[in-house]
């Protein structure tokens, strides 16, 4: 939301989709989703830039190198999944809020650049729940209301100290009701 509310123009372009797709009178439901390509691409840019786990913990179940460093098995390990999905030579302008980069698919995970739900066989079994929530609260959110926060125009987005990537300033916005479906 926060990322939207800095964006009007994204916030624009996600709400016209919606708007072509539920017409005037219905709210968004879960079944539309696979009609909203920019909504399921701005869900993963959100994921990539605002990862709710930055560090994903490891075990080394053996001896092993990794770029040039010998790691003992047993050793513990903390892969950086927020700088890997900042990497500038994985991501063309990675500090940019930029959902197109994901309408030309890929990035299911399997190639360890996308990481917001970790990897491999300890990956997070709870993702396509959470996409599902995502989907539907962020497009209702944007569906029924427009966005404001008190002190001028502009969210501060940057990361607080700790393992969960929550914003410094928790994010205070107001709405003010466009549509009412019921
Ligand atoms: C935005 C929400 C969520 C995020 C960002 C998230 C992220 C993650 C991450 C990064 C891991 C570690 C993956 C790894 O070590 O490679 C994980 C593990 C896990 N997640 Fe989630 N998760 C979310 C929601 C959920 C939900 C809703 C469920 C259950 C319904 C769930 C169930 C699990 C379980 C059981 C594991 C451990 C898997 C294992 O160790 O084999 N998560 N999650």
């Amino acid at each position: 939301m926060a990322e939207l509310i800095n964006r009007p123009n994204i916030f624009k372009k996600l709400r016209e989709e919606i708007d072509s797709i539920t017409g005037v009178d219905r709210l968004v439901k879960e079944s539309d989703v696979q009609n909203l390509p920019y909504l399921r691409a701005l869900v993963k840019e959100s994921l990539r830039l605002h990862t709710a786990a930055p560090m994903i913990p490891r075990e080394c179940s053996q001896d092993c190198k990794i770029n040039g460093f010998n790691v003992k098995s047993k050793t513990r390990v903390l892969i950086n999944a927020y700088a890997i999905m900042r990497d500038p030579d994985m991501w063309e302008d990675p500090d940019k809020f930029m959902p197109e980069r994901f309408l030309l698919g890929g990035d299911d995970g399997h190639d360890f650049r996308f990481l917001p739900f970790g990897g491999g066989r300890r990956g997070c079994i709870g993702y396509t729940h959470v996409y599902m929530i995502m989907h539907t609260t962020m497009a209702a959110l944007v569906q029924c209301f427009d966005w404001k926060v008190k002190d001028g125009e502009h969210v501060d987005i940057s990361v607080a100290l700790g393992f969960t990537g929550a914003m410094t300033p928790p994010l205070l916005c107001y709405p003010t009701a466009r549509f009412h479906p019921f």
